[in-house]
């Protein structure tokens, strides 16, 4: 139920596993994509896994919730769990509860709900079964069973993490409902940890204010390093991951330059899940009467990150009439979300400072066209068009194509060859040497 980027991933990837799955979603233009073979989100992966998956009779969407949770076993709660004023907002949820609860009361035969969006520890023993228990007429466990199954996807890489996960978590509290639900991931080798809804609730929460705590430590980190001469903020990493704590055993370390992915400078996060779900958190924190210090400091220097790249470019010009390119919209590459992308508030602070926008985005742009944030921005068909035409070039997104930018292209292209790297993307030596004015948020180079 929803088939947004989880709901949608979810049912191809168990439909992939010979799974029958059904998608139900509230949007009759979303159902009529789905059921055309066509995702109506931007994942590697996911059209080929849709087309075949429905090919084969394995697939269909719906607006019809009642029939399709009738002719089902299992039905997995995917619908969107925003924040409104740093606050979970329920009413999807409980929508959604409601709705399963009604064709539930129809039902004969063992039938498991599972919450699989992103809810607080409480939500899934409290709001969720108080609204299906009301429609359905029995008590949970009587005919019906319910559970919580977090999900750690992550946009752009979501059918690949869906299909080889580190970890399934389930909070559930009777075995009957245990072992339908685990059924359903039979076929994964991961590890599985079974433990209460509540318990499942927070390991979310948990898993990306840690991971949110560690873009934010890098960041207050390196603003400091780059406040200091002589000390480089890439290797000051580089040092700090040769410790066997940080490094995995196998000696595989991702992200840029051997440094474990979230301990990297730069423009900060955004998305859809990291904002949202740190503010719930800090306020969930308030509601049971402790104090957030950590997850406030997380938030106000994610806030401040867009900020410091306009300072970073108001030191080498100034900006009122001037042009500036903005490579890159999406809040991270290989997604079309805007949601919370730093791009957002770095345009709103140019455009402030009187400086008029060129953006390009290889995938993001027709959604950006629509977003009145981005009224006044001009929209390039290239990086090379945008950087042609810019005094300064601001580097958003580390979309692979941006990579393959060469110095000689910046020179080339630009009056001033003036470039904001915000993702750590280009090699500063290099530009330097080509004559290139490189600066990097959160990064000074050693040799500057
Ligand atoms: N996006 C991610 O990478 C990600 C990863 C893990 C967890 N989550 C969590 O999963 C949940 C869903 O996230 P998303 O990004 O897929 O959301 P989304 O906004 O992309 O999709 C939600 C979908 O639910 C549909 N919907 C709303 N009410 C409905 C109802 N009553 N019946 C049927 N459909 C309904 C909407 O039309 C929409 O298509 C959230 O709680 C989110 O925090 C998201
Ligand atoms: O070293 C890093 C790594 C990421 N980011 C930024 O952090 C944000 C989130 O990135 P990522 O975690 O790759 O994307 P999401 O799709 O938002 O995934 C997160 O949020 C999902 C929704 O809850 C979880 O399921 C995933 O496990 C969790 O990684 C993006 O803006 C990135 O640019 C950094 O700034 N520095």
């Amino acid at each position: 139920m929803g088939t947004g980027y989880v709901g949608l991933v979810s049912g191809a990837c168990l439909a992939e596993r010979g799974h029958q799955v059904t998608c139900i979603d509230i949007r009759p233009e979303v159902v009529q994509e789905i059921n055309a073979g066509r995702p109506p989100i931007h994942e590697i992966g996911l059209d080929k896994l849709l087309r075949s998956a429905r090919d084969k009779g394995m697939l269909s969407a719906t607006t019809d919730a009642k029939t399709a949770i009738l002719d089902s076993d299992v039905t997995l709660i995917c619908v969107g769990t925003p924040t409104v004023d740093g606050r979970m907002d329920m009413s999807q949820i409980v929508a959604a509860a409601k709705e399963i609860g009604s064709a539930l009361a129809s039902k004969r035969g063992y039938h498991v709900v599972a919450v699989k969006s992103t809810v607080l520890p409480g939500t899934t023993e409290g709001p969720v079964k108080a609204a299906i228990e009301s429609h359905v007429g029995r008590k949970v466990g009587d005919g019906w069973g319910l559970c919580m199954n977090p999900e750690f996807l992550r946009e752009g890489r979501a059918v690949e993490d869906f299909r080889v996960p580190d970890r399934i978590v389930v909070g559930v509290t009777d075995s009957m409902t245990a072992e339908v639900f685990l059924n359903v991931y039979a076929d994964f080798t991961c590890p599985k940890l079974v433990t209460t809804p509540r318990t499942a609730e927070m390991i979310k929460y948990v898993s990306n204010s840690l991971l949110a705590t560690m873009i934010s430590f890098s960041n207050e980190i390196g603003n400091m390093c780059s406040a200091v001469p002589g000390v480089d903020a890439r290797l000051v990493w580089k040092g700090v991951h040769l410790d066997r704590r940080l490094t995995p055993i196998n000696g595989q370390v991702g992200g840029a330059a051997g440094v474990t992915e979230y301990l990297w400078h730069g423009l900060g996060f955004g998305g859809s899940c990291f904002p949202k779900d740190v503010a719930a958190l800090r306020s969930f924190g308030r509601t049971v009467g402790e104090q957030t210090r950590m997850l406030d400091a997380v938030l106000d220097i994610n806030a401040d990150q867009p900020l410091r790249m306009v300072a970073l470019l108001e030191k080498e010009l100034k900006l009122a009439g001037k042009t500036v390119a903005v490579l890159g919209l999406a809040f991270k590459p290989g997604t079309d979300d805007l949601r919370e992308s730093p791009a957002l508030p770095l345009v709103a602070e140019l455009r402030r400072k009187g400086a008029k926008v060129l953006a390009h985005d290889p995938i993001a742009m027709p959604h950006a066209k629509k977003r009145p944030e981005f009224r006044d921005v001009v929209f390039a068909e290239g990086w090379e068009e945008a950087l042609k035409k810019s005094d300064a070039c601001c580097l958003v997104t580390a979309w692979p194509e941006y990579r393959s930018i060469q110095p000689t292209d910046f020179l080339k292209l630009m009056t001033r060859a003036l470039v904001i790297d915000g993702r750590g993307v280009f090699e500063p030596a290099a530009m330097a040497a080509a004559g290139v004015v490189w600066r990097g948020v959160g990064y000074t180079p050693e040799f500057t």
